[in-house]
Protein backbone atom coordinates (compact mmCIF):
# COMPACT_ATOMS: atom_id res chain seq x y z
CA UNK A 1 0.00 0.00 0.00
CA UNK A 2 0.92 3.31 -0.59
CA UNK A 3 1.57 5.53 2.83
CA UNK A 4 1.65 9.20 3.48
CA UNK A 5 2.90 10.23 6.75
CA UNK A 6 2.52 13.96 7.95
CA UNK A 7 3.41 15.15 11.46
CA UNK A 8 2.99 18.70 12.26
CA UNK A 9 5.72 20.31 14.28
CA UNK A 10 4.71 19.69 18.10
CA UNK A 11 3.54 16.20 17.13
CA UNK A 12 6.61 15.00 15.15
CA UNK A 13 8.12 13.07 18.30
CA UNK A 14 4.96 11.03 18.22
CA UNK A 15 5.47 10.15 14.68
CA UNK A 16 8.83 9.78 15.51
CA UNK A 17 8.14 6.81 18.24
CA UNK A 18 4.86 5.44 16.16
CA UNK A 19 7.30 4.85 12.90
CA UNK A 20 9.92 3.42 15.19
CA UNK A 21 7.46 1.02 16.87
CA UNK A 22 6.04 -0.28 13.72
CA UNK A 23 8.89 -0.15 11.38
CA UNK A 24 8.40 -3.67 10.75
CA UNK A 25 5.32 -3.19 9.30
CA UNK A 26 5.47 -0.12 7.45
CA UNK A 27 8.44 -1.37 5.68
CA UNK A 28 6.47 -3.81 3.66
CA UNK A 29 5.15 -0.86 1.97
CA UNK A 30 5.55 2.48 -0.16
CA UNK A 31 6.23 5.59 2.08
CA UNK A 32 5.76 8.87 1.65
CA UNK A 33 5.98 11.98 3.64
CA UNK A 34 5.83 15.91 3.86
CA UNK A 35 9.91 17.10 3.89
CA UNK A 36 10.71 17.35 7.30
CA UNK A 37 8.51 14.43 8.56
CA UNK A 38 10.28 12.52 6.31
CA UNK A 39 13.45 13.22 6.80
CA UNK A 40 13.30 12.94 10.70
CA UNK A 41 11.46 9.26 9.90
CA UNK A 42 14.64 8.23 8.34
CA UNK A 43 17.24 9.67 10.80
CA UNK A 44 14.88 7.42 12.92
CA UNK A 45 13.86 4.05 10.87
CA UNK A 46 16.20 4.07 8.25
CA UNK A 47 13.05 3.32 6.23
CA UNK A 48 12.62 4.47 2.91
CA UNK A 49 10.63 7.22 2.08
CA UNK A 50 9.45 9.56 -0.49
CA UNK A 51 9.75 13.05 0.43
CA UNK A 52 7.73 16.20 -0.75
CA UNK A 53 7.86 19.72 0.13
CA UNK A 54 8.08 20.90 3.54
CA UNK A 55 4.15 21.52 4.63
CA UNK A 56 4.33 24.98 4.90
CA UNK A 57 5.95 25.10 1.49
CA UNK A 58 3.41 22.96 -0.42
CA UNK A 59 4.04 19.55 0.39
CA UNK A 60 0.40 19.15 1.74
CA UNK A 61 -0.82 19.70 -1.81
CA UNK A 62 1.42 17.44 -3.51
CA UNK A 63 0.02 14.34 -0.90
CA UNK A 64 -3.66 15.93 -2.27
CA UNK A 65 -2.22 15.42 -5.86
CA UNK A 66 -1.22 11.78 -5.46
CA UNK A 67 -4.72 11.44 -3.72
CA UNK A 68 -6.57 12.65 -6.44
CA UNK A 69 -4.47 10.61 -8.88
CA UNK A 70 -5.99 7.50 -7.05
CA UNK A 71 -2.13 7.05 -5.86
CA UNK A 72 -2.17 6.88 -2.37
CA UNK A 73 -4.45 4.17 0.16
CA UNK A 74 -3.81 5.85 3.41
CA UNK A 75 -3.11 8.87 4.72
CA UNK A 76 -1.87 9.62 8.64
CA UNK A 77 -1.74 12.44 9.59
CA UNK A 78 -1.07 13.35 13.11
CA UNK A 79 -2.21 17.19 13.30
CA UNK A 80 -1.53 19.80 15.91
CA UNK A 81 -5.15 21.07 16.53
CA UNK A 82 -3.61 23.68 19.09
CA UNK A 83 -1.45 25.92 17.09
CA UNK A 84 -2.33 27.91 14.41
CA UNK A 85 -0.75 26.34 10.98
CA UNK A 86 0.51 29.51 7.83
CA UNK A 87 -1.07 26.13 5.20
CA UNK A 88 -3.93 25.65 6.90
CA UNK A 89 -6.20 25.65 3.55
CA UNK A 90 -3.61 23.14 1.99
CA UNK A 91 -4.38 21.11 5.05
CA UNK A 92 -8.14 21.84 4.69
CA UNK A 93 -7.65 20.60 0.96
CA UNK A 94 -5.62 17.07 1.92
CA UNK A 95 -7.93 16.32 4.34
CA UNK A 96 -11.44 17.26 1.88
CA UNK A 97 -9.37 15.25 -0.83
CA UNK A 98 -9.92 12.13 1.50
CA UNK A 99 -13.29 12.59 1.67
CA UNK A 100 -13.85 12.75 -1.83
CA UNK A 101 -11.73 10.34 -2.71
CA UNK A 102 -12.61 7.25 0.04
CA UNK A 103 -9.09 7.59 1.65
CA UNK A 104 -8.63 6.46 5.01
CA UNK A 105 -7.26 8.98 6.91
CA UNK A 106 -6.33 9.26 10.42
CA UNK A 107 -5.15 12.84 12.34
CA UNK A 108 -4.27 10.94 15.80
CA UNK A 109 -2.23 8.52 16.92
CA UNK A 110 -4.97 6.37 18.61
CA UNK A 111 -6.38 6.80 15.22
CA UNK A 112 -2.90 4.98 13.69
CA UNK A 113 -2.77 2.86 16.03
CA UNK A 114 -5.63 0.82 15.05
CA UNK A 115 -5.40 2.03 11.07
CA UNK A 116 -1.59 0.19 11.19
CA UNK A 117 -3.04 -3.11 12.76
CA UNK A 118 -5.89 -3.10 10.12
CA UNK A 119 -2.96 -2.48 7.48
CA UNK A 120 -1.03 -5.53 9.14
CA UNK A 121 -4.20 -7.73 9.08
CA UNK A 122 -5.05 -7.25 5.28
CA UNK A 123 -7.85 -5.52 5.78
CA UNK A 124 -6.98 -2.60 3.15
CA UNK A 125 -7.16 -5.24 0.49
CA UNK A 126 -10.36 -3.69 -0.48
CA UNK A 127 -8.48 -0.66 -2.03
CA UNK A 128 -7.03 -3.49 -4.71
CA UNK A 129 -10.19 -4.04 -5.93
O1 LIG B 1 3.19 21.12 7.86
C1 LIG B 1 3.07 19.94 7.66
C2 LIG B 1 1.77 19.36 7.30
O2 LIG B 1 0.74 20.29 7.18
C3 LIG B 1 4.22 19.04 7.79
O3 LIG B 1 5.33 19.53 7.09
P1 LIG B 1 6.79 19.05 7.49
O4 LIG B 1 6.79 17.56 7.51
O5 LIG B 1 7.70 19.55 6.41
O6 LIG B 1 7.10 19.64 8.83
Amino acid sequence: MKIALIAHDKKKVDMINFTVAYTSILEKHTLFATGTTGLKIQEATGLDVERFQSGPLGGDQQIGAKIANNEMDLVIFFRDPLTAQPHEPDITALMRLCDVYQIPLVTNLGGAEVMIRALDKGLFEWRNV
